[in-house]
């Protein structure tokens, strides 16, 4: 509670407005490995009311997830402070895989850029065996696929009771579009936000919704924010230890035919003096499915992927021309 308020009044400091703290449900993972049906449906009111939530992973199935996560905090930690040329050897040549610098999308303030650097790892390339990575990192591939393999066993596990909740059946379940064997743009994302204030030209992460199926997301640190299914203002997801942030992405709002929600989300930074580490699995379907968007356009799961990162590159003033950044969430329509 004492670090809660510190933060708290942290932010205030930086942003001279009241900070607002969101109240997320939290979703017990061991419940859900056994079907329970009363944490099935709390997972589906989740998804379907604001499409955030906490996911616990202090029971015996997610702790090993939690120690995954501290590895690769520490292989970041090591590949985020190595040299400019190091980190960019291969540069982005795809969003699967890759190092980013500061600068590359649009930032959380009207005519800034972002205030994170970040490096990709594929999937399908790591359970290939072949994950395309700089020099420095490729040392930690075991790392990677140990969280990727954790990550992918919570959420597809997700997928499933999601399934169950809304008694789809056969080629219809979530799962069925979610095939290992079948290309995909699933990806292991780790981000180093540089210190920075509301003032500097690369600041933070620009609000969206996130393009894929389920978000598995962890950081220890302030800044990430929501606004929630129809309403306009943002409230900060508080770091809970233990636990996960889970978000569902617009391919499954999609697929779920707008049912579950794809709420729109941003990082803004909350404490000038430090880098702040995130890391997310975004797992995505299988890059052929084929859905209805926020435009009414029927699209497959990488053309819809391809898209929004053209649009994540676009300046402000562009972005607001379709609905394509938020995933049709911004206009206030809440499907309950
Ligand atoms: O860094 C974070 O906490 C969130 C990142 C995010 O929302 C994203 O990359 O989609
Ligand atoms: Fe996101």
């Amino acid at each position: 509670m004492a670090i809660h308020q510190e933060s708290t009044s942290n932010h205030a400091k930086y942003q001279n407005q009241p900070a607002k703290i969101c109240d997320l449900q939290s979703v017990d993972f061991s419940r859900l490995l056994s079907q329970e049906p009363e944490e099935v449906d709390k997972l589906l009111r989740c998804c379907k009311e604001i499409g955030f939530f906490y996911l616990d992973l202090r029971g015996i199935d997610g702790r090993m997830m939690l120690e995954d996560e501290q590895e690769l905090l520490q292989v970041m930690r090591g590949f985020f402070s190595a040299t400019a040329v190091e980190k960019n050897e291969i540069g982005l040549p795809c969003q699967a895989h890759g190092f980013e610098p500061v600068g590359t999308h649009a930032g959380v303030v009207e005519n800034t850029m972002d205030g994170y650097e970040i490096l990709k790892v594929s999937r399908d390339e790591v359970s290939a065996g072949s994950p395309v990575l700089p020099s420095i990192i490729k040392k930690d591939i075991r790392v990677f696929e140990e969280f990727i393999a954790s990550s992918n066993i919570i959420t597809k596990t997700m997928l499933a009771c999601l399934s169950n909740a809304l008694n789809l059946k056969g080629a219809d379940r979530f799962e069925a579009s979610h095939r290992n064997d079948h290309k995909s743009n699933t990806t292991l994302a780790m981000f180093r936000y540089v210190p920075t204030n509301l003032s500097e030209n690369c600041v933070g992460h620009q609000k969206h919704t996130d393009i894929g199926s389920l978000t598995l997301l962890f950081s220890e640190q302030w800044g990430l924010q929501v606004m929630s299914p129809g309403t306009t203002s943002w409230e900060f997801v508080a770091p809970r230890p233990g636990h996960a942030v889970i978000n569902v992405g617009d391919s499954l709002r999609f697929a779920s035919g707008h049912v579950l929600q794809s709420c729109i989300h941003q990082v803004v930074p909350m404490d000038v003096a430090e880098d702040r580490y995130s890391i997310a699995y975004f797992l995505r379907p299988e890059s052929e499915k084929k859905y209805k968007d926020s435009e009414g356009r029927w699209i497959s799961a990488s053309q819809w992927h391809d898209e929004k990162y053209e649009v994540f590159k676009r300046p402000h003033v562009e972005q607001v021309k379709d609905s394509i950044l938020t995933g049709g969430m911004e206009s206030g329509t809440k499907v309950a």
